[in-house]
């Protein structure tokens, strides 16, 4: 295959409020520092928000992950059955959504990071996950 290929943006783009343009060799990167990325998505979590929101998750257990924009939070169940249940409801979910967790599990045991790798740390995606996950956990 011969010439210089463009390719539209994903529709991930529209996640965190980037202008979908041909990605181009050509083109000068419209935003190329992170605050200014941070700044222009649609589902940032601008300072004030971010603060309430993780506030309020650090209540029902998650915690901020060091060195990373990001949150984890880990679950226990009684079963591997009940976890893997669990996770099956949460992957349905986040296919719905498109946006999906870090995960990891071992029998009964689920660690579970967000952040959204398409904005660079937090947005209202992974508080709106995170609260989904809390949900179903709660009702198993
Ligand atoms: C191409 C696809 O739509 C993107 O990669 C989506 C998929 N799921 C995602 N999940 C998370 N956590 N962050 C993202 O930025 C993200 N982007």
């Amino acid at each position: 295959m011969s010439g210089l290929m463009f390719s539209a943006r994903t529709s991930s783009s529209w996640a965190c409020g980037r202008l979908l343009r041909p990605a181009s060799l050509l083109l000068p990167p419209l935003r190329d520092n992170h605050a200014s990325k941070m700044s222009s998505d649609s589902h940032w979590l601008p300072p004030a928000d971010r603060d309430q929101q993780v506030m309020a998750l650090r209540a029902s257990g998650w915690v901020e992950v060091e060195e990373r924009d990001a949150i984890f939070k880990e679950l226990h169940f009684k079963t591997f059955n009940q976890a893997f249940g669990f996770m099956s409801r949460v992957a349905l979910q986040a296919e719905k959504m498109n946006h999906h967790p870090e995960w990891f599990n071992v029998y009964n045991k689920v660690q579970i990071t967000l952040t959204t790798h398409d904005c660079g740390g937090l947005s209202k995606r992974d508080v709106k996950l995170a609260k989904f996950i809390d949900k179903i956990a709660n009702s198993m």
